[in-house]
């Protein structure tokens, strides 16, 4: 068997990487047809998961065996706190979301369902556990834009989400996208079938919960 790498997760849990990227949620977004309202709650709840991001990654922190990987996982807390909590507050402006509405916005289930199973996974788990909890997130979306912009129905000029899938389908995302496949290649490279059996649990468990947070989205889930 080749060694494992990040490509042997998405194989293992082929039903639900699929579910989840080409979502209908996504397959509308794709084509333009998503309600605004749906992604303005999507927006909403984003804003919430971001701030459990960071918590992710000051978990990271925590979790690190050496000084090496304390700093890595500092500057992207220090990334998500600094810059994109930011930038997603103007874009939620943009789109007619004011920030002290998202001061007092209450969490939906799907929001907090996800994030603290990443919190969790982390806690009981290692370093490894918490970045492929962390996977579907920062992988998936680079992945997902891109699958967007590249469907014969998306126009870039007419779209009204196109702004969106050009962020993350971007040179500046997939250069941070493709430093995390390079880390989790690097650590999945050698371990054993019991452990990569365990991972791909959580990818899966993950991947399921991020397709959820779509469906929020769609229904206006509370
Ligand atoms: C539900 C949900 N899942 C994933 C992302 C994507 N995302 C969140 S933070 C970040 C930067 C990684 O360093 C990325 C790509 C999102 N916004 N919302």
């Amino acid at each position: 068997m080749p060694q494992p790498s990040f490509q042997t997760l998405t194989q293992a849990c082929s039903a639900e990487w699929r579910a989840y990227c080409q979502h209908s949620f996504v397959q509308q977004l794709a084509d333009g047809s998503l309600p605004k309202e749906s992604f303005q709650h999507y927006l909403k709840q984003d804003y919430l998961f971001l701030i459990h991001f960071s918590r992710a990654w000051a978990l990271a922190i925590y979790k690190s065996r050496s000084l090496a990987e304390m700093r890595a996982a500092l500057d992207s807390l220090k990334t998500i706190m600094d810059v994109e909590l930011g930038l997603h507050v103007g874009y939620c402006q943009a789109w007619g979301i004011a920030e002290d509405a998202l001061e007092t916005l209450p969490e939906a289930r799907a929001t907090t369902a996800y994030t603290r199973y990443v919190l969790d996974t982390g806690l009981r788990g290692d370093l490894l556990d918490l970045h492929v909890a962390l996977a579907p997130c920062i992988i998936g979306y680079g992945v997902i834009a891109k699958w967007v912009e590249a469907q014969p129905g998306f126009d870039a000029s007419s779209n009204p989400y196109a702004s969106w899938a050009a962020m993350y389908a971007g040179e500046d995302y997939q250069k941070a996208m493709n430093a995390e496949l390079t880390w989790l290649d690097g650590r999945l490279a050698h371990i054993s079938d019991q452990r990569l059996a365990e991972l791909a649990r959580i990818f899966a468990e993950a991947s399921r919960l991020e397709a959820d947070f779509w469906q929020m989205g769609l229904d206006l889930a509370a």
